[in-house]
């Protein structure tokens, strides 16, 4: 396509003339630099190429392994890497490839994806790719594992079955995936789109995730939670994500912890947000569909088929809040957001202060974890936190209450009874000395106070003693 052409198009579906190379390069740096951790780069590099330069000497087994050779021969990588990309359709390095890649990623701004740059290329899936197992399914097609025969990489094909896909939506989920791909916390989707020779299906190719989604390794845990450590771990990585789909101005509608897919074996080190299919801009009308999750917010479940909603980053929030409590208790809050689901219902009894009592699968939940809830989990979505706000609370604060031991309360006891034994007796041997050294004069109440304590104190004394001698004469 000419270059005249190719802004025809964009003003077609815009509505307004397109940016020119340079601009849309330079937002999309800025973009970039946006990212958390990640240092500004310079413009001939790839966004996408760093951080898979570092990543990929571990998947390729062919490739150069050690980080010695990676760095003082990176040019030479870089051209190995070349080659197997282009045939993999993972974006290249040469400045030629660079400006393919941007120009792509401009396809973003066609208005409803229904109109591609590039045109969706014909695979002969044997040829190229040995497909194995399937890893997933989801409402719109299923995603398998595969191998790149040429370069024994292993990598996952999401495919979407034809005719139930319609074209635009394939082209919208492949813009957002690749457009979303730098972020260091999002699945890495490669350069192209394709359908099989048999005309059976479109797909595109993502880095494969070696191990599980959280789904997977909460129910691992039987119901008790990742623990706090782990869970601030996952959301300081899907916080980074969201945070910047939000800036973007993007919703990713579909938040769930099967999106979130955890790559090492046991320290939630490497976390990525995936599945951009329901992915919306902001202020987008979109069409209810009829299916209702655990993740769904208030305002979703009271919607009817086909009703018509405003697209709102605080539908994500809401999901957040869900996937945050699902991580430390190993099980959703309710099964619906509806008063017709009765711990759902109680949950807003509470927040209303309708009802005082906190629902008791609040109640391990410190007070900052409980703000972040009510901050989240609100039916008034125009009070939900931003991404960043959680962000902040999760990293910062504590989020269960301290934890007592069944015996503490015995200890606790014991100490209390020691200290005021000796307040007692350094009391008597000063003979008064508080009042007299003009310490406050103690009231009737005060006085009947101390000599219950001291009472209390000394029968707990006694009680320790005996227990001391019970077990001393046990072990003799
Ligand atoms: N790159 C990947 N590597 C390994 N497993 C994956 C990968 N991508 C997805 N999966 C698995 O496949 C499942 C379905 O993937 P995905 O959510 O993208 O499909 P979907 O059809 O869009 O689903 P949904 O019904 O949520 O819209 C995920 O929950 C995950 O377990």
């Amino acid at each position: 396509m000419t270059p005249e052409r190719t802004r025809e198009v964009f003003q077609m579906f815009n509505g307004k003339p397109t940016r020119r190379k340079s601009e849309s390069g330079h937002h999309h740096r800025m973009v970039l630099n946006q990212l958390q951790n990640h240092p500004p780069r310079n413009s001939t590099q790839s966004p996408q190429r760093q951080p898979r330069l570092s990543e990929s000497s571990a998947e390729f087994p062919n490739a150069p392994g050690s980080a010695l050779r990676r760095n003082s021969t990176e040019t030479h990588v870089f051209a190995n890497r070349t080659h197997i990309h282009r045939d993999i359709n993972v974006p290249a390095c040469s400045n030629e490839d660079e400006r393919v890649s941007t120009t792509r990623r401009n396809s973003l701004f066609v208005k409803r994806g229904s109109v591609t740059m590039e045109p969706i290329k014909k695979v002969d899936l044997e040829e190229v790719y040995t497909v194995n197992k399937q890893l997933g399914t989801g409402r719109f097609g299923f995603i398998k594992l595969a191998e790149h025969k040429q370069s024994k990489q292993r990598i996952a094909i999401k495919f979407f079955p034809r005719p139930q896909t319609k074209q635009a939506d394939f082209v919208r989920e492949y813009n957002y995936s690749f457009f979303l791909s730098p972020h260091q916390n999002i699945i890495d989707t490669y350069e192209g789109m394709f359908q099989s020779s048999d005309d059976t299906a479109f797909f595109f190719v993502q880095e494969f995730c070696p191990r599980a989604s959280l789904r997977e390794a909460v129910e691992a845990t039987n119901q008790a939670g990742i623990g706090e450590a782990n869970t601030k771990k996952v959301f300081a990585a899907v916080l980074s994500a969201i945070e910047f789909m939000h800036d973007e101005n993007l919703v990713h509608r579909n938040l769930k912890a099967e999106n979130i897919l955890i790559f090492d074996a046991n320290d939630y080190s490497k976390v990525k947000v995936t599945d951009f299919g329901l992915t919306r801009k902001v202020d987008t009308t979109v069409k209810y569909l009829e299916y209702v999750n655990n993740y769904h917010a208030a305002e979703l479940c009271d919607t009817v088929v086909n009703e018509k909603l405003v697209v709102n980053k605080s539908t994500d929030i809401w999901a957040l809040g869900i996937i945050f409590f699902y991580c430390m208790k190993g099980k959703f809050p309710w099964q619906k957001a509806s008063i017709m689901c009765k711990p759902y219902w109680e949950w807003e009894q509470w927040l209303k202060r309708k009802n005082p009592a906190l629902p008791k699968k609040f109640n391990p939940f410190s007070e900052k974890a409980l703000k972040l809830f009510k901050k989240s989990l609100t039916p008034r979505f125009k009070d939900r936190w931003s991404a960043k706000d959680m962000r902040k609370c999760l990293a910062k604060e504590k989020l269960l209450k301290s934890v007592k031991r069944p015996d503490e309360d015995y200890y606790v006891m014991i100490d209390t009874a020691t200290k005021s034994n000796r307040q007692s007796a350094a009391s008597t041997s000063a003979g008064g000395e508080n009042q007299e050294a003009g310490g406050p004069p103690q009231t009737e109440q005060g006085k009947r106070k101390s000599t219950l304590q001291q009472w209390i104190s000394t029968t707990l004394t006694a009680m320790a003693e005996i227990s001391e001698q019970v077990v001393s004469a046990r072990d003799d």
